[in-house]
């Protein structure tokens, strides 16, 4: 398998839910990056399970030990790499899975792809665990962008069926997205938070579980990033964000909602900012035409589906016996992963983003 993503940037995945440890690789950083490594943590935290209702019951620190290419306090140019050891592991919650298989879940498509030899224990290397490293890296990236003038915020859009307001280009300011980061469920609108723990909770205690719409921008980004065809932004962007797991849909600007309106509605208008800036009036486009960022935020939304690992009754199959099984999970799960993976969204973009600016055109 390909534990690689980018071109410019290179960041490699290792690691699995209930083993030693996981962990990250960034190849292709600059030298001279001084680190701040409580903002690191802080990231890290936003992302950790455990300490929460809204959250798995599994408890990790999540404090990075970092190996290699960091020194004096600055990146040494060398390949930087982040271990984090899996501390809380209670792999006998997954004992019958490997035989009975989660529906939603990796367990049986795992197992068939790598023919019985994966590490089944806490979803293995399919485990949402593993995004924790791509914080790591993500937090890294966001450091160096920032600067250079560019800024990764994301709110969650909707819980189930409660939503909050949609990031508009008056809302999409450094101050707002950098301040997504001191919620727990980051919203524009603290009513929808309000109703959006409910819903979490509520479903949490029917032994059920809830997804949603992740919203994220990145402000500060110039004009002329990106390439047509296959390093378009939004294929680079898609690329990284359908790894995350969990993630069940991607779309930019006004997204699907553009299929069924005219072209008059979904042209931004350009007009010169009167500092010699070209800009659009709106943004349904989400800061991309043609592949290519055109200096509006950047824009896009990330739908993750409903926990898989319920605490309902649900039909499966015995993968031995060969024959139909019934099974009800049991083991600590986030009820919804939402909350969680909006960190790891804001991470996959900024590695993603780096990685864009990188190229001939940096
Ligand atoms: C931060 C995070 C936490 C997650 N927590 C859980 C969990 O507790 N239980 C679960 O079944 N899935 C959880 N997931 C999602 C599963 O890992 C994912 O659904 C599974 O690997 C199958 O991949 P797919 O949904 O992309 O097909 C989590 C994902 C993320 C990003
Ligand atoms: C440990 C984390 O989340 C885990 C993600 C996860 C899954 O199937 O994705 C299943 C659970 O694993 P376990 O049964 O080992 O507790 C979650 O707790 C984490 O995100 O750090």
């Amino acid at each position: 398998m390909s534990g690689i993503f980018g071109e410019n940037i290179k960041v490699s995945i290792f690691g699995e839910s209930h083993g030693g440890g996981i962990g990250v690789t960034l190849h292709g950083l600059p030298s001279g990056v001084a680190l701040d490594m409580e903002a690191i943590s802080r990231e890290m935290a936003r992302r950790a399970p455990g300490g929460s209702p809204l959250s798995t019951a599994r408890s990790e620190a999540d404090e990075p030990e970092i190996l290699s290419g960091f020194f004096n306090g600055f990146t040494t140019g060398t390949p930087l790499t982040a271990l984090i050891r899996n501390r809380d592991t209670r792999s006998r919650d997954y004992a019958q899975l490997q035989d009975t298989v989660r529906p939603g879940h990796a367990d049986y498509t795992g197992a068939v792809r790598y023919a019985g030899f994966q590490d089944y224990r806490g979803g293995g290397h399919f485990s949402g665990r593993i995004t924790a490293p791509l914080v790591f890296a993500g937090a890294v990236c966001k450091q160096i962008l920032k600067r250079k003038g560019v800024v990764i915020g994301a709110h969650i859009l909707s819980i189930h069926a409660v939503q909050d307001r949609a990031l508009e280009i008056e809302t999409c300011t450094e101050q707002i997205l950098a301040g997504f980061a001191g919620q727990e469920l980051p919203v524009l609108d603290a009513q929808a938070g309000a109703a959006m723990r409910e819903a979490i909770l509520e479903a949490k205690k029917q032994g059920d579980s809830v997804g949603g719409v992740i919203e994220c921008a990145a402000v500060g980004l110039a004009a002329g990033i990106g390439d047509p065809f296959f390093d378009s932004v939004e294929s680079v962007l898609s690329h990284i964000l359908f790894a995350i797991p969990g993630v069940k849909g991607v779309a930019f600007g006004g997204g699907f909602a553009m299929a069924s309106q005219r072209g008059s509605q979904c042209n931004d208008p350009f007009y010169y900012d009167g500092q010699g800036r070209v800009r659009t009036r709106t943004n349904v486009n989400g800061g991309v035409n043609g592949g290519i960022t055109n200096g509006m935020p950047l824009c896009f939304q990330v739908a993750c589906r409903p926990t898989a690992s319920i605490a309902k009754e649900q039909d499966t199959v015995s993968l031995e016996k060969k024959q139909p099984a019934k099974l009800i999970v049991h083991g600590r799960h986030d009820p919804c992963i939402v909350p969680r993976a909006v960190p790891v969204v804001e991470a996959a973009a900024a590695i993603a983003i780096l990685d864009m600016m990188g190229g001939r055109r940096a």
